[in-house]
């Protein structure tokens, strides 16, 4: 249905095509005011002097800062920031470049790919609503008919819970790969993961001539200690033995339970003979750990731990060889002791 417009006496005078666009502009501005007023999007207006010439309902909702109170002032940053500063309409409306609004945005803004001239930026904003809101917002400059910039209007939109469903699927991704390369049993970093760290620890040992070391340890008698206690205390004994190893080792220094009752410790930055010290050090701690069974029992177990340190270039097979002959060794120097493996010795 065609609506007509309401006309008042502003053409009068004017050539017809001119007249009746000055008789449509009092409709037409008030249209305008009005869709901006009932806009669900957050908006604010500014005329060229950085005076708020409209500031809508969605704004003083999202903003809690009613239109009577802001229309008329330059308190637009009022809504965003604890102290007087350019928002993204302000700079826009100053003609600012990229290089600038960078300065005030940082990372977070771009120009906008659907206006030319018009800026977009995403950011947090702790003092909006309880706790904080995340916002998009984006700020386009107001031409007159000459082309003169004449204004900025801004449109802002709450994409808190966007973000946070964002930030919960990274959590769980994060999640879900942190279990996919720990054991279960020992909260250790598992089998699949100490072969893919091995590799990229020799890599960076090999480029940047850093020494790297590495234990694997391996419990000594377990089938016997199965045999007698059964299978789930063999279990707690090797939980015992993960506690043992995270507390003996530094931050740098990365665990693994790589087999059942097998464990492998990587050392970057740190030669054989350090390497042999933590070595003993971890002996002598497991041996006289003593171990609760869930049946009150308490027992004391001792585990054999060959040690190697990564000559640059070798495999990686290689590297770990060296310290399974040194657990071999170990067992059969009647184990509860180290050996550690020379590269250079002949085996
Ligand atoms: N409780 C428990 N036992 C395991 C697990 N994984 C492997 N084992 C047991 O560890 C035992 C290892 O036995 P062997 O390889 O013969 O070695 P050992 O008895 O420790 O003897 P040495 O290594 O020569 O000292 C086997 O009985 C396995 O069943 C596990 O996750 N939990």
């Amino acid at each position: 249905m065609r609506m007509d417009p309401p006309l008042d006496k502003a053409g009068e005078g004017l050539s017809a095509p001119h007249a009746a666009a000055a008789r449509w502009l009092p409709a037409a501005n008030f249209m305008l005011a009005e869709g901006i007023d009932s806009c669900p999007i957050p908006i604010f207006v500014l005329d060229r002097n950085h005076v708020i010439a409209h500031w809508n309902r969605a704004l003083a909702a999202l903003s809690g800062l009613p239109p009577e109170r802001q229309v008329g002032t330059c308190h637009q940053w009022e809504a965003f920031y604890p102290s007087a500063r350019p928002t993204l309409a302000d700079l826009v409306l100053d003609g600012a470049l990229e290089d600038r609004i960078s300065q005030f945005y940082h990372e977070k803004s771009r120009p906008s790919p659907l206006t030319p001239g018009a800026f977009e930026a995403e950011d947090f904003f702790p003092a909006i609503g309880d706790g904080g809101r995340w916002l998009f917002f984006t700020a386009a400059p107001l031409h007159d008919e000459a082309g003169e910039v004449v204004g900025a209007i801004e449109t802002l939109q709450d994409v808190t819970e966007q973000k946070r469903a964002e930030q919960a699927l990274r959590d769980s991704e994060a999640r879900y790969r942190l279990l996919s390369i720990t054991d279960g049993l020992t909260g250790l970093y598992n089998a699949r993961h100490f072969f893919a760290r091995l590799e990229t620890e020799c890599e960076r040992a090999s480029r940047y001539r850093q020494p790297l070391s590495m234990l694997l340890l391996d419990a000594d008698n377990f089938k016997q200690l199965n045999d007698t206690y059964g299978h789930l205390e063999g279990d707690c004994v090797l939980q015992a033995l993960a506690k043992v190893i995270t507390d003996s080792t530094r931050s740098a220094d990365t665990n693994f339970r790589y087999g059942g009752e097998e464990f492998a410790l990587l050392l970057p930055g740190t030669g054989l003979d350090e390497a042999e010290q933590l070595a003993h050090r971890l002996c002598a701690a497991f041996a006289s750990t003593a171990v609760v069974l869930s049946s009150g029992i308490v027992i004391r177990c001792t585990i054999s731990i060959g040690v190697s340190q990564f000559r640059p270039g070798e495999k990686p097979a290689a590297f770990m060889h060296r310290a399974d002959q040194g657990i071999y060794e170990a067992k059969d120097r009647g184990r509860n002791c180290v050996v550690a493996i020379d590269a250079d010795t002949p085996r």
